[in-house]
């Protein structure tokens, strides 16, 4: 693995999956895979779970990691080519880049979309010119349009979910749960968000293609076709969540009608437990952070079926796994 941006970059899911639960059973199996390596994790944006998984990550496997707060810390980069620089931006990637190539061996970057032009946010602008100039690899922290280690984390933590015992009286008969149904669910929130979550997760369920996929949304939140293709799409959520095994709760702003907006956000798209009855006892996900009351009812994070803190605590084996990954095809 040379990048980690998308699931494209993953050439067995399952493979992948099974490399971070050895290291959930095992953190420091690799402890000197990154000796005398370094990775550098820039922020443009606010993180709490991928900056601290990450770091967690890298230190399990003996590699140095350095933050950097570019947001609040850096310099104002530039991104576009052959601009002219009499405005805010005081940097050039294609300057800043090939330095961060020379102090570091990986790069991780989180750079959110702006969710003002569409097209600008879908060409990934920020990230292709950091694997342009940086001349070492690439990992994306939740890029314009994708979060690729929240989506693996998701798959590993489904996974984990989907071990049943067969026969509890009888002991550990364990089984895996013949395709799950798993129904991605539009959330109410306050303020436009991100597509990425929603359009990540629609890749890599379809990608993996383990489960029996459904999106429900209200009128005009369709996501970008690109990514959903494969999936089940309905405006009817009670229809969506009929007997499903793992429900995962986001919001996103518009992607086809005025790009990046909150059209509806009607509280009734908010999951309760009177919703949860329609499911098949689901577990219920939410990469976080979660909006509360808003989002995500306190009956249900706080009940029985919400795994939130299972799957933000496997964000460490995810990205222990990929740059693990990138170590060992990068030496
Ligand atoms: N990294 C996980 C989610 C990050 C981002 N959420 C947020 O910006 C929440 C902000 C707020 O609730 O005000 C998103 O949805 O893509
Ligand atoms: N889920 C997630 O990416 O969380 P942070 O934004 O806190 O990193």
């Amino acid at each position: 693995m040379r990048n980690f941006i998308s699931v494209h970059d993953v050439s067995n899911i399952n493979d992948l999956v099974a490399k971070a639960l050895v290291y959930k059973a095992d953190p420091l199996k690799d402890k000197s895979l990154g000796k005398h390596k370094r990775i550098g994790l820039l922020f443009l944006n606010p993180s709490m779970r991928t900056r601290l998984s990450t770091q967690i990550a890298a230190q399990n496997l003996g590699m140095e990691a350095i933050v950097f707060n570019v947001g609040q810390e850096g310099w104002a980069l530039e991104f576009e080519e052959e601009a002219i620089m009499s405005g805010s931006t005081v940097e050039h990637v294609k300057d800043a880049a090939p330095i961060m190539g020379k102090y570091f061996d990986i790069l991780a970057i989180r750079t959110f979309p702006s969710l003002k032009n569409r097209d600008d946010d879908y060409s990934e602008l920020f990230i292709k010119q950091f694997i342009k100039y940086a001349g070492i690899p690439v990992v994306s922290l939740e890029s314009a349009t994708l979060h690729p280690l929240q989506s693996l984390t998701d798959i590993i933590t489904i996974q984990e979910n989907s071990i049943i015992p067969m026969n509890v009286e009888r002991g550990p008969l364990w089984t895996q749960m013949e395709r799950p149904k798993i129904v991605l669910t539009w959330a109410p929130h306050v303020k436009p968000l991100p597509q990425c979550v929603a359009n990540s997760f629609s890749q890599w369920v379809n990608a993996w293609g383990q489960a029996d996929f459904v999106i429900t949304h209200p009128e005009d939140y369709e996501l970008d076709t690109q990514f959903t293709n494969g999936a089940t799409i309905t405006h009817d959520q009670n229809e969506a969540l009929k007997d499903a095994d793992f429900v995962y709760v986001k919001n996103w702003s518009t992607f086809n009608h005025e790009y990046g907006r909150i059209y509806t956000n009607d509280p009734g798209w908010m999951m309760t437990n009177e919703k949860l009855a329609l499911t098949n006892n689901a577990k219920v996900m939410h990469c976080l952070p979660v909006r509360r009351n808003v989002e995500l009812s306190d009956e249900i994070l706080d009940g029985p079926n919400s795994i939130v803190t299972q799957e933000a605590s496997n964000r460490v084996w995810a990205a222990q796994a990929v740059l693990a990954e990138i170590l060992k095809a990068n030496h």
